[in-house]
């Protein structure tokens, strides 16, 4: 995909502090307007630690990170957090907020902490709500709420925020399968809107259906980065999960996978 890059890390280092081993070196990668970017990587491989750092919720021990060509340090902190949002994998709130008001702090780069709340702003608190089918949970404690229901607040938080880069730390994870898939096309409908959207995941079939490019983390580096087809091989995913995977074209269609293990249970059991 083509145009300017929004958000561009090069040569990223980073190793948590006391800990042996680095968990990434020497990772570049640049987000543009209109792409949805997957990042595929094992367990522990470093998914959240990068998108932590291109969030500049950690320093790399090296490398540079910028925002809109511009370093990353020479942003003021509420001028970032307009044009970058994040959907954390793991979300402890202080208080007991409402989901309304839970989800209505992601007006708050936008009209600052002191002011309150305006008509456009609940305008966009009620919209994002609708648009997640959530609507009937804006009453609702957010700490009594399911882990999956609670995922889709913090989106619906992202939404509001109107940022132009959205970073996602697994955001299917807990969702049921007819929200991960409409999650899935919400995220797309933003990227077609021009928005940058970057997701781990664990999920190589919607990294391979739902994003524009692919990233593979594997051994604190960049595996691959390209195409979903190029990227989600059987060769890549061996590598990844050590499963024998299958890749099929559906006629006319998408890819489909299927680990060799299916295929030799049913082989085997019928
Ligand atoms: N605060 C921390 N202090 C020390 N080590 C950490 C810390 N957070 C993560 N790590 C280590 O860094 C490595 C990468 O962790 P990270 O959470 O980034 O992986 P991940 O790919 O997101 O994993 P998962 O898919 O399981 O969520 C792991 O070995 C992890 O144990």
């Amino acid at each position: 995909m083509k145009g300017a890059a929004v958000l561009e890390a090069r040569d990223l280092h980073f190793g948590y502090p006391g800990a042996g081993a680095a968990v990434l070196a020497g990772v570049s990668l640049a987000l543009r307007p209109g792409e949805v970017v997957a990042l595929l990587g094992a367990n522990g491989s470093g998914k959240s630690t990068l998108l932590r750092l291109l969030l500049g919720l950690l320093r790399p021990g090296r490398g540079t990170l910028c925002l809109e060509g511009r370093p990353w340090a020479a942003w003021r902190r509420r001028e970032r957090a307009r044009r970058v949002a994040y959907v954390p994998q793991i979300h402890q709130v202080p208080f007991p907020y409402l989901v309304r008001d839970l989800v209505a702090l992601g007006r708050i780069p936008q009209r600052g902490l002191l002011r309150t709340l305006g008509a456009d702003d609940r305008d966009a608190v009620a919209r994002a709500l609708e648009r997640l089918h959530i609507t009937h949970l804006a009453e609702r404690p957010y700490h009594e709420l399911s882990g999956g229901e609670r995922q889709l607040c913090l989106i619906a938080r992202a939404l509001v925020q109107e940022a132009q880069v959205i970073v996602m730390d697994e955001p299917v994870t807990g969702l049921d399968y007819g929200h991960q898939w409409r999650l899935l096309a919400l995220i797309r409908e933003l990227a077609a809107a021009g928005r940058a959207v970057i997701m781990s995941t664990h999920y190589p079939d919607h990294a391979l259906n739902a994003a524009n490019r692919v990233l593979l983390l594997h051994a604190g580096r960049l595996a691959a980065d390209g195409p979903p087809e190029a990227v989600v091989t059987p060769a890549n995913l061996l590598l990844l999960t050590g499963l024998a995977v299958s890749a099929h074209r559906i006629p006319g269609g998408p890819l489909a996978l299927v680990p060799e293990l299916v295929t030799t249970w049913r082989a085997a059991h019928g």
